[in-house]
């Protein structure tokens, strides 16, 4: 099928590419010139385990191409998925800006009739506002469909999860619609949901808020467990193996971070206050994420009494591994109550580290390596679990410290073998 992506970001292009894969003539539109340019010559500008290997592969196959001109790009277009951000806006609510824009855009170069599919993380009932607003600028006889199509891949795991997720939601009004992207889908053989359009809207939300709650709950039980010397490794284990539970999204840590769960929580929110509801729970969680980043900074300040002149060695910086995002990544907010209190800091990111150069504060010295920067600091503090960090022998940890101290927010030790090898050890809601 003749498929037209808008939005190379971490969905759309993954979206893009893996329809490529599966059999579909795909074209990716940007408004970003230099993204573009660089996907035309197979260079991806995210780091996604396997996505340049997949882009290569169908350009050279001339089953994927990109283009900035809408015009071009929409031509001869059944199926036209949308893939645009919709970040936070000041009000904590989804700003549709781009959203808007692409309708416009649309509006203008549409030829044919087509099936509209959004894959962007909406609030529900915007598909409807989709629809009418592409509608009211069109100048010609075409008709178009919506589909909502909402994407639940994780950053680091995009190609794997887009070939292997849980299930594909399409929601819709239109039996036909629904026909036709439910056949774009199948050759992923992957369970597909097929529901109407403002519960698939709500399913996106609804699964953000409740693996989001799962970690503000684990988070809260480690609060408890580190002032009852209880350990939430093993409170974990205990209640996950209730198949009602579930043993996923139970690692208690720093808190969540990222693209997604931040905003989406905050847009949920907002969309209960739009129609008289308060998320309660939902609040709470938000709360209990916000509180949750200074926990590292609150045992750090137990243990030296004053940050000033402490020389921290921050180990990860992207918001997870394997991915080089920093969007709501806990480094931030951590670095500058760090330099803040006067300490100095020596960051390390075995891929996040140039993004992370152009949000983090000035005075942060980037190290090429973990041993440069633990090289002489007064404690390492660990903030993603990445795997050369998990990796990285103790006994180094210990000599190459200038203090053989470690706050690991992420929990990436067993805390006696650290201990063994001689270094004082604050993890969290472990003793
Ligand atoms: N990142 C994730 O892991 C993830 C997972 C599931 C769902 N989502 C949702 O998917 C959507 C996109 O997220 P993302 O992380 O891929 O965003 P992103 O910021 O990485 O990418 C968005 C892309 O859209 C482009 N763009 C903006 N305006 C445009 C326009 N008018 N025409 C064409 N292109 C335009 C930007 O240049 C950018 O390349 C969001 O709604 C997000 O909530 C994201
Ligand atoms: O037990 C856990 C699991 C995750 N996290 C943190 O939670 C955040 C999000 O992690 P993850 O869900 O793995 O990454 P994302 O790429 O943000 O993916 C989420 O957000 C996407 C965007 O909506 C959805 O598509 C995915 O299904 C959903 O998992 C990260 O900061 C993790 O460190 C924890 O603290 N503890």
């Amino acid at each position: 099928m003749n498929i037209a992506v808008i939005g190379t970001g971490y969905v759309g292009l993954v979206t893009g590419v893996c329809l490529a894969e599966i059999g579909h003539q795909v074209t990716c539109i940007d408004v970003d010139d230099k993204k573009i340019s660089s996907l035309k010559s197979g260079t991806s500008p995210i780091y996604e385990d396997g996505l340049e290997d997949l882009l290569i592969k169908n350009i050279e196959k001339d089953t994927v191409r990109f283009t900035t001109d809408y015009s071009y790009g929409l031509k001869d277009k059944a199926v036209i998925y949308i893939g645009v951000g919709t970040p936070q806006a000041e009000d904590g609510s989804a700003d549709l800006t781009y959203i808007n824009d692409v309708c416009h855009s649309i509006a203008r170069n549409l030829q044919r009739d087509a099936i509209i599919v959004t894959k962007s993380t909406v609030p529900v009932g915007t598909n409807e506002h989709i629809k009418n607003k592409i509608m009211e600028n069109i100048d010609y006889n075409v008709s178009i469909e919506i589909v909502s199509n909402p994407e639940f891949l994780r950053q680091g795991s995009a190609v794997y999860d887009t070939f292997h997720g849980d299930r594909i939601v399409i929601g819709s009004e239109n039996d036909y619609a629904l026909n036709v992207i439910e056949n774009v889908n199948k050759p992923f053989g992957i369970p597909i949901v097929k529901t109407d359009l403002r519960s698939a809207e709500m399913i996106k939300y609804a699964a953000n808020a409740f693996l989001a709650t799962k970690i503000s709950f684990i988070n809260e039980i480690a609060n408890l467990c580190d002032k009852l010397d209880a350990n939430v490794e093993n409170v974990a284990k205990g209640i996950g193996m209730d198949k009602r539970i579930g043993n996923s999204f139970l690692n208690a840590g720093i808190g969540y971070g990222g693209s997604c769960f931040p905003k989406d929580t905050n847009a949920l929110v907002s969309i209960g206050k739009n129609v008289d509801y308060e998320m309660s729970i939902l609040q709470s969680v938000v709360e209990v994420n916000n509180r949750q980043k200074k926990v590292i900074i609150d045992k750090m300040y137990k243990r030296f009494g004053s940050l000033s002149d402490i020389s921290v060695a921050l180990l990860g910086l992207s918001f997870k591994p394997n991915t080089d995002d920093m969007r709501e990544a806990p480094s931030i907010p951590l670095s500058k109550v760090l330099l803040e209190k006067g300490a100095n800091i020596r960051a390390y990111d075995p891929v996040a580290a140039n993004n992370a150069k152009k949000i983090l504060p000035d005075n942060v010295f980037y190290a090429d390596n973990i041993a440069e920067a633990i090289n002489k600091a007064d404690c390492a503090v660990i903030l993603t679990d990445w795997e050369d960090i998990k990796n990285y022998p103790l006994m180094k940890f210990k000599e190459q410290l200038n203090q053989p101290i470690i706050f690991d927010g992420r929990n990436c030790f067993d805390p006696q073998e650290v201990r063994k090898a001689g270094i004082e050890y604050y993890s969290i809601g472990r003793p």
